[in-house]
C-alpha cells in the first residue's frame, strides 16, 4: 500500500503502522499547528491525519474508528461514528473528532501528533444485484428485527 505523507511531522510521530505483530489497527495522528480545544457538544471538528493513501487493487477499504481509551475514558470521538475510506479515495485522510461529553463539560485539548483515532483495514465484497419480486429462500427470522427473539 502506498502512503503519502502530507504533513512532515509524521516522520518524527512514526510514519502509521502496525505497533505490534497482533494489532489490527493503526493510529492516526492528529495534524494540528497547536494545541485544539474542543467543547463538550460542539459540532465535530476535521483533523487532518496527515496522510493520503493508495489502495492499490480496489479490494479493500478503510474504516476510522474511536481509540478506546480516547473514546470511554475520554470522550473523543468520531463525529461520523465510523469514517470510511473508500478504495479509490486518494486525498488527504480526514478524522470527524467530536467531544461527546455533556454541555458543561471542561473541553477536550488535542494536541499536536496525538493518536485520536485508528484505522483498520476490511476486505469489500461486491456481490451483484438481483432485482426480484420474493426471495427465493425463506428463514425462520424473516423480518423480525429489533429485539424480535426477547430482551
Ligand atoms: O472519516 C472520514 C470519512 C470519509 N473520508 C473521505 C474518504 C472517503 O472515501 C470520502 C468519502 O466518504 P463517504 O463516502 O463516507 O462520504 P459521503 O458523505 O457518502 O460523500 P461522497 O461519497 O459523496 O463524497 O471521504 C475521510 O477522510 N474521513
Amino acid at each position: 500500500m502506498e502512503v503519502r505523507i502530507l504533513d512532515p511531522r509524521i516522520r518524527d510521530w512514526g510514519i502509521p503502522d502496525y505497533q505490534t505483530a497482533g494489532s489490527a489497527a493503526v493510529d492516526l495522528f492528529a495534524c494540528v499547528d497547536e494545541p485544539l480545544e474542543i467543547a463538550p457538544q460542539a459540532p465535530a471538528v476535521l483533523i487532518s491525519a496527515g496522510i493520503a493513501l493508495s489502495f492499490g487493487d480496489f479490494s479493500f477499504a478503510g474504516l476510522i474508528l474511536p481509540r478506546s481509551g480516547q473514546g470511554h475514558k475520554r470522550g473523543l470521538v468520531l463525529g461520523n461514528s465510523t469514517g470510511l475510506i473508500d478504495p479509490d479515495y486518494t486525498g488527504e485522510i480526514l478524522i470527524s473528532t467530536w467531544n461527546r461529553n455533556p454541555a458543561g463539560s471542561p473541553p477536550i485539548t488535542v494536541q499536536p501528533g496525538e493518536r485520536i483515532a485508528q484505522m483498520i483495514f476490511v476486505p469489500v465484497l461486491r456481490p451483484a444485484f438481483t432485482v426480484v419480486d420474493s426471495f427465493s429462500r425463506e428463514t425462520a427470522r424473516a423480518a423480525g428485527g429489533f429485539g424480535s427473539t426477547g430482551a
